[in-house]
């Protein structure tokens, strides 16, 4: 459509639709003010002091620092800063030196962050949400979610954010790849705010885990805690511990995914309480692969069984028989379990769960290896009993105790969908990507996923690689008298 302006007088003029047709109805549209050019000039001065003030109250430390000592070179001459400054940068030299994890808590990453916030997040965040759709226009006036602060870690970066009135984290769930890209981090997750409208956005600067933990010292004695022995590091670098006392784990993975580790990693982490005969470690091993190897150790310390033929599913039943008398005995004196050398602390680990659930061609032996296993995870975590079962395949059919194991590991799945049938409904929307895992085993074997009990966000973490010359040492250290032999 064609406009044109007539000028109805000075200052005047009104914009019409262009019209050829001699007899059309007359179209008129609102005038066009003339805007003087020095209310122009004054507005675009005003924005200029206003965004200049917002500056210098924004970053006041700086701006206040870095005048005054440009007001002493101007003054008293270019010594003067100098030698006010050196006192300082001698004094956060020898805080370094001193003691460097608290000068960077302190000092290091609250500048890293500001730095980050001005470079990064401030500068591209509008053009960034914007182009992930997470803005709204109404009226002719656009609405952005602002940014409230910024916080720098070792290898990630966390954003929080105040979402728009009537926005729910799914709306940033949906575009953390835009995000990603936008904003130059190698993976964004969404994290539940510190109150209602809020959320933390967790910018993945670097791959803290792309690099093999060694096998961890083994502990003293006094040093393992059932509640949460170590066996790798989380994404923060903070150790992963993982419960024992009071529940199940299941550690699911596809074939090569490191399942190997967790458990070695585990095993190690309750040597020195298996030597004292505080923890029995009894091992179920279908593939005769992995535990094969410490065999020695599971039949002086524990129980040990690979026979398919059914000593397999006697050692299950063996264990749910115990458990039961057990239970029968602690029944109404104790609740909670501390172990002993008369009961000590069991952990009945089996090495591949869907070999005796659903693919062991004797459906007795299936039936009665299901129901000692079910009767194992549903009655005892309170008398001291921990199943550890491992297992490739995480779909329904394949194992339908899954539900009876309140701590999963997802390492790396063949298949989106089987994330959230290991770690629950929405895991895989709030950032366990265990199907992108790596498949080279240097950079991610032993991967993987786990929901903790203090936050529904699942947290990224990385087993310890227990080597085969490892277990030797640790098949060594259980038998000193062979040894000394
Ligand atoms: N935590 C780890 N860090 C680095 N490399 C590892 C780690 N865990 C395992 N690996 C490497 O990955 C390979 C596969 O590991 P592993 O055999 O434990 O996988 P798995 O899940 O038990 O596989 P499968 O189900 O086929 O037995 C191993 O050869 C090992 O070298």
């Amino acid at each position: 459509m064609a406009w044109e302006f007539r000028k109805l007088g000075p200052g005047e003029n009104v914009a019409v639709e262009a019209q050829r047709d001699p007899f059309a109805a007359p179209k008129w549209a609102p005038p066009v003010w003339h805007m003087p050019e020095g209310l122009v000039l004054l507005v675009n001065l005003v924005r200029v002091i206003v965004r200049t003030v917002v500056f210098l109250v924004r970053n006041i430390v700086p701006v206040s620092v870095l005048s005054g000592l440009g007001w002493l070179g101007y003054r008293f001459g270019w010594t003067v800063p100098v030698v006010v400054l050196a006192p300082a940068v001698l004094g956060l030299s020898g805080w370094v030196l001193a003691d460097r994890p608290s000068f960077v808590r302190w000092v290091g990453r609250p500048a890293l962050a500001r730095w980050r916030l001005v470079t990064v997040y401030r500068r591209n965040w509008q053009p960034v949400l914007v182009t992930a759709g997470l803005t709204k226009v109404h009226k002719g006036r656009e609405y952005l979610p602002s940014l409230v602060r910024v916080r720098c870690g070792p290898t990630s970066d966390r954003v929080l954010v105040t979402m728009l009135k009537g926005q729910a984290p799914d709306a940033w769930e949906d575009v953390t790849p835009n995000l990603a890209h936008g904003f130059g981090a190698a993976l964004v997750r969404v994290r539940i705010g510190d109150r209602p409208g809020r959320i933390w956005l967790e910018f993945v600067r670097r791959d803290a885990l792309a690099v093999p933990i060694p096998a961890l010292p083994i502990p003293d004695a006094s040093a393992v805690d059932l509640s949460g022995a170590e066996i790798g590091r989380q994404e923060d670098g903070s150790p992963w511990r993982l419960r024992l006392l009071g529940t199940h784990v299941l550690i699911a993975g596809a074939t090569g995914s490191g399942k190997g580790s967790v458990i070695w990693s585990t095993i190690r982490a309750l040597l020195p309480l298996m030597l004292a005969g505080l923890v029995e470690v009894w091992a179920v091993d279908p593939k005769r692969m992995e535990l094969s190897f410490g065999r020695a150790l599971f039949e002086r310390y524990g129980r040990y069984s690979d026979d398919p033929k059914g000593g397999m599913v006697d050692l299950l039943e063996a264990a749910a028989e115990d458990m039961n008398a057990r239970a029968e005995r602690f029944a109404g004196l104790t609740r909670s379990f501390t172990p002993s050398r008369e009961h000590p602390f069991r952990v009945v680990l089996v090495d591949e769960l869907a070999f005796l659930t659903a693919y062991c061609p004797e459906r007795d032996l299936r039936k009665r290896a299901e129901s000692a296993l079910a009767v194992l995870t549903s009655q005892g975590r309170s008398v001291g009993y921990c199943v550890i079962g491992a297992q490739q395949d995480a779909r329904k059919e394949v194992n339908n105790l899954r539900n009876l194991f309140p701590d999963r590991i997802a390492l790396r799945l063949d298949e989106d969908e089987q994330v959230d049938m290991v770690l629950g409904d929405g895991a895989r929307d709030r950032g366990a990507l265990a199907d992108q895992i790596s498949p080279i085993p240097e950079i991610g074997a032993g991967v993987g996923f786990v929901r903790l009990e203090t936050t529904p966000d699942p947290v990224r973490v990385r087993a310890a690689y227990v080597s085969d010359d490892d277990i030797r040492d640790m098949v060594a250290l259980g038998f000193p008298d062979v040894e000394a032999a």
